[in-house]
């Protein structure tokens, strides 16, 4: 399968799950590294951080930033976890982003990691507010809400806001559902100036025949 440019390293099977948009790749002349971990527990709740400074103020996303010279994407996921909510976690890589934005010389190549439980205690920092969200069905792979509903009721969990796509970046819709039904992906999307997306390609791990 031919993949986006900036892509094209990857080489494990994939199957397309989303595709979209008008324009050409953006161009970009360099790529920078950057991490971007999420902590789900029981496959129904995620920890969000809510961005006060910087790139994406005012999105919910996971925690993470660039990785520094010398970190390997796994030091600088863990690193920036612990820095922004305070805990520690073992992480596991779960996919591959790639953005471009229109007028931005600098792509970003952002590796996304998970872990399903964690150690510490949560804690706000002066760039991220964390806070835990349940995963609403939609997000969820077919199988996955009876089996929820199978289990005891969880302490908590209905109280948890859902996940809040519209104050997140446009391109999350298309790989959470991936990372939440445990599907390696890969995808890249680019962005005007002012933050549309204007194009998009995601493909995933086929499924289990
Ligand atoms: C365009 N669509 C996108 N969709 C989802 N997530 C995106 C994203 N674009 C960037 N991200 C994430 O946003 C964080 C920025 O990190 P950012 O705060 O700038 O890095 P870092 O903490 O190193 O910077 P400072 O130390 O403040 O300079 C980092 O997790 C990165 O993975």
């Amino acid at each position: 399968m031919a993949l986006p440019p900036g892509l094209s390293y990857y080489d494990g099977p994939l199957v397309e799950t989303a595709n979209g948009g008008v324009s050409d790749w953006v161009e970009y002349k360099n790529v920078k590294a950057y991490t971007n971990a999420f902590v789900i527990v029981d496959d129904t709740k995620v920890l969000l951080g809510l961005k006060k400074r910087g790139f994406g103020r005012g999105l919910w996303n996971g925690f993470g930033g660039k990785v520094d010279l010398g970190e390997t994407p796994l030091q600088a996921a863990v690193r920036e976890l612990e820095e922004e909510a305070g805990i520690t976690a073992p992480l596991e890589q779960c996919g591959t982003l790639f953005f471009a934005v229109d007028g931005v010389e600098a792509a970003f190549n952002i590796d996304v990691f998970r872990a399903h439980e964690y150690t510490g205690t949560i804690t706000e920092s002066d760039e991220m507010r964390p806070q835990w969200f349940s995963i609403q069905g939609d997000l969820l792979p077919p199988s996955k809400p009876s089996a929820t509903l199978d289990r005891a009721p969880q302490e908590g969990i209905a109280a948890l806001p859902p996940i809040p796509l519209e104050q997140m970046w446009a391109d999350d819709e298309f790989w959470l559902p991936l990372m939440f039904a445990r599907r390696y992906f890969v995808g890249r999307a680019d962005f005007s100036a002012d933050n549309k997306m204007l194009k998009w390609w995601f493909g995933a791990a086929p499924l289990p025949s």
